[in-house]
């Protein structure tokens, strides 16, 4: 399922204690798109990813994901996209169920599909036993598993992933990695940073390089690798 656009940002600007952090920030996705934003430390990964989330406010420029604008209806577009931050976000007085619970319900997960999505990722991802204890009482690798499946269960058209291999055993990284192919296969969007390239070159469909806050390329992953030595960590 490609080739209908989902995303699309227009001559975003981005300007933090009068300096301008993005500039020239315009690119579309398609649905079931995976793309990898990718660049040096500084670059402006961080800074896009939120400004695309609303978390970051923009100084100029357009965003529209399935057609609503940012700007013009913020709750209807917040609701079409899931994040999964490289820092696990978790509250420590809730399980690890109800941290899939939260999702499930805010994204209106119907309640048998839910069932059966938990079950599915916490083998996946073998947390099995886990799904009673606490944050607190979970390694950092756990925390974040726990972080990874509460947006996969959701069936968000736009999923934002923030350097999610780092600190994922083997095991794991693999099953996100499928993970990510099957969700662009049922026609959902992917943006994705990271810094181990060699790993998301295996599966992205397409790249989108930046440089000081502008995007200095973009294509097809495949020609990534002539490029790459330009920007690898
Ligand atoms: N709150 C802030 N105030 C001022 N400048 C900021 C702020 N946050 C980020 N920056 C600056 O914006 C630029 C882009 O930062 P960003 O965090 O987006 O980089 P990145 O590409 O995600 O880097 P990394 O690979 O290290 O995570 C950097 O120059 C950074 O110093």
């Amino acid at each position: 399922m490609k080739n209908n656009t989902l995303l699309e940002v227009g001559n975003v600007e981005v300007s933090l204690n009068n300096e301008k952090i993005i500039r020239n920030l315009h690119f579309t996705l398609d649905q079931g798109e995976i793309c990898a934003l990718v660049g040096h430390n500084g670059a402006g990964k961080t800074v896009t990813m939120k400004t695309i989330m609303g978390i970051q406010e923009k100084s100029q420029g357009d965003i529209k994901l399935n057609s609503v604008s940012i700007d013009a209806d913020y709750l209807q577009y917040k609701s079409q996209y899931s994040y999964i931050p490289e820092e696990p976000i978790l509250f420590t007085e809730l399980t690890v169920l109800q941290h899939f619970q939260l999702y499930g319900t805010s994204y209106k997960v119907p309640e048998n599909v839910f069932e059966e999505r938990v079950n599915y990722y916490v083998n996946g991802f073998e947390l099995n036993g886990k799904l009673h204890e606490f944050p607190d009482g979970l390694s950092k690798g756990m925390r974040q598993k726990v972080n990874i499946i509460s947006n996969l269960i959701t069936d968000a058209p736009l999923l934002i992933i923030d350097e999610p291999f780092i600190g994922l055993d083997e095991n794991s990284a693999y099953f996100l990695e499928k993970e990510i192919k099957r969700k662009s296969q049922q026609g959902i969007t992917i943006l994705i940073t990271s810094h181990v390239i060699e790993r998301v070159k295996k599966f992205c469909d397409s790249y989108i390089m930046l440089k000081n806050g502008e995007i200095i390329n973009k294509g097809q992953i495949d020609n990534l690798s002539q490029i790459e030595r330009r920007f690898t960590t």
